[in-house]
């Protein structure tokens, strides 16, 4: 079943120790089927080194187990609450990394700083409001998926042109079309996490950067008009 979304979700969650996002399991990513509605999610506390395909588990969106011997992510009704409000994102990755983690103990949002940032995320990575206590003592991996998608409903913000979130006292989400973008957008928050820190240090307090300059640098990778990279795959001799 799905054999091409575990494979991309296993390769997917190899990548976060590769790009030093995770210590110990401190991580999870999943992918999903838009199709049939099914997730693909790592399993709960195995270690990257030792995760195999087998080893996924699949879910439905009412958060079912219809495939997979170990327990799923402790972090799964988060991911599947975000699959439910955002219909548009097709792999979600939480991790721990140090420089997005500070912020979100912070609690305070990343502001778009410069145009590393804006390449990616169209405007400053929000952190979301403190959990009550009865959210905390609920379901609480609901509950951290419902206070992320407040925070981007009631601030109006669109997750294709955000795609990532900072959840108070606890860590970062980040988000994609499939599970290796969602990878490669962690990777941003993390890196863009750590210039702004370093920025506000050599220059305390700094306004968020120009708005056309933030146009210019997110609409030249995204929407209609982006014109970064290449329009067709480049073939390599003997590829
Ligand atoms: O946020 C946390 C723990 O605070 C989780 O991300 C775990 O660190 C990873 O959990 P599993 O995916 O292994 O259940």
């Amino acid at each position: 079943m799905l054999v091409q979304l575990k494979e991309q979700v296993l390769q997917a969650n190899l990548e976060l120790p590769k790009y030093g996002l995770v210590t110990f399991t401190w991580g999870n990513v999943s992918g999903i089927d838009r199709q049939s509605g099914l997730v693909v999610i790592k399993p709960s506390g195995v270690p990257y080194e030792e995760l195999r395909l087998e080893d996924l588990v699949v879910l439905n969106l009412e958060g079912e187990v219809v495939e997979g011997n170990l327990k799923p992510s402790s972090d799964t009704p988060t991911h599947i609450a975000l699959y439910r409000a955002f219909p548009h994102i097709g792999g979600i990755v939480h991790t721990h990394s140090p420089w997005a983690t500070s912020w979100a103990q912070a609690g305070t949002g990343i502001p778009a700083l410069g145009t590393t940032h804006a390449d990616y995320f169209y405007g400053e990575i929000p952190c979301t409001r403190p959990m009550t206590s009865g959210e905390i003592r609920g379901a609480y991996e609901l509950e951290t998926g419902n206070v992320i998608i407040e925070t981007f409903r009631s601030q109006g913000i669109d997750p294709l042109q955000i795609p990532g979130v900072l959840v108070h006292n606890h860590a970062p989400f980040a988000w994609g079309k499939d599970a290796h973008q969602a990878v490669h957008n962690a990777v941003v928050l993390e890196e863009v996490a750590k210039i702004a820190f370093h920025t506000l240090q050599l220059k305390g307090a700094c306004p968020p950067m120009e708005q056309e300059l933030l146009d210019r640098h997110f609409l030249r990778k995204h929407g209609a008009n982006a014109y970064y990279g290449q329009t067709k795959e480049l073939k390599r001799d003997g590829a």
